[in-house]
């Protein structure tokens, strides 16, 4: 099935009224946050609120996915064994760098009761981790009955240790994304863009928004609620994208009624590989229709 991805919010774990104003919020995911959000002396009350709001429900439609502190901290195998049966969709793994990480935490998850729908993101955030992107992808797929349902650019961190500057069009990042795409596409899972961390500068995130959904990815990661519409409309199909899937799905039947496999529509080669991404795009607009309509 086809969820939209558009807008996945960091929620800081620790903010009893953040967490409340989520649920209000149109974002198609929220990340209850209890890493880098979260003080570590608030870490294990954060943790208890944050199990205690995703158990209490109510979230729908929206994906509720809480990220956990590394594996390597104090906190991070306490967070999996509180999350397991916490009634969330998904729990985020922070700092992702090799598929060991993941097989680890998909035992860990299932020895503490987790059921199978529980999904596993990965967040790539780290030099080893882009160079591991495949094999973190393909460790325990959605696809082949596994946990990992998508992929999480953290191109804050990223940023940081590749010693790269922030800047418009984000040049020093591209071959990060464009790898991390790769990987997560080649396993069938959804992959989110970073984070854009200036909040003043709107032209900025649109604009990494547009770069966002022209390179591929489904959606991206926010920090605020003023930023959830704009996302929306950037990774959303447009009236036009539609409208023309919408006229290569006919155009492509009827041609194959007529005993051909390929056409032309608007002066565009038509084929069956068109097709699909034409059904996708649809299906999608669909989904996000009836969200709206409620
Ligand atoms: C950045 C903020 C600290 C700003 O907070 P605040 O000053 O409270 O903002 P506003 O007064 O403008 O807020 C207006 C109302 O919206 C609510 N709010 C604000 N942010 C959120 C949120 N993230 N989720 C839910 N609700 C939110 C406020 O409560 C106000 O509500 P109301 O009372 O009705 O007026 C804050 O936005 C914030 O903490 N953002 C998230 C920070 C965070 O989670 N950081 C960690 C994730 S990013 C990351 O880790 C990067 C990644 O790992 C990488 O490496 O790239
Ligand atoms: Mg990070």
């Amino acid at each position: 099935m086809i969820l939209p991805r558009r807008s996945l919010l960091y929620v800081p774990g620790a903010n009893a009224r953040a967490l409340e104003k989520a649920r209000t919020l149109p974002a198609d995911g929220l990340i209850l946050d209890l890493e880098d959000s979260v003080a570590p002396e608030a870490k294990a009350e954060a943790r208890d609120r944050v199990v205690a709001a995703a158990q209490a429900g109510g979230w729908s439609p929206r994906e509720v996915l809480i990220r956990a502190n590394a594996l390597d901290t104090p906190w991070g195998m306490d967070d999996l064994a509180a999350i397991a049966t916490s009634d969330a969709d998904g729990v985020v793994l922070s700092k992702v760098e090799r598929p060991e990480t993941v097989r680890e935490a998909g035992a860990a998850l299932s020895a503490a009761g987790a059921p199978d729908s529980l999904a596993l993101w990965c967040m790539i955030e780290t030099p080893l981790g882009v160079l591991n992107a495949a094999a973190i992808a393909g460790a325990t797929p959605r696809l082949a009955g596994g946990r990992v349902a998508g992929l999480i650019l953290g191109t804050s961190d990223l940023a940081k240790d590749l010693r790269a500057a922030h800047e418009p069009g984000r040049q020093p990042l591209l071959t990060a994304l464009g790898l991390c795409l790769l990987a997560g596409r080649a396993y069938g899972l959804a992959v989110i863009d970073g984070v854009h961390l200036d909040l003043e500068d709107e032209a900025g995130f649109a604009e990494s928004c547009r770069q966002g959904a022209a390179l591929g990815f489904d959606g991206k990661s926010l920090i605020h609620p003023k930023t959830i519409a704009a996302a929306n409309t950037a990774f959303a199909p447009t009236v036009e994208a539609v409208e023309n899937a919408h006229r290569v799905i006919a155009a492509h039947a009827a041609a194959l009624a007529a005993g051909r496999g390929v056409t032309v529509v608007d002066g565009r080669l038509v084929e069956a590989l068109h097709v699909s991404e034409a059904e996708r795009l649809v299906a999608l607009d669909r989904i996000i229709a009836e969200r709206v309509r409620g």
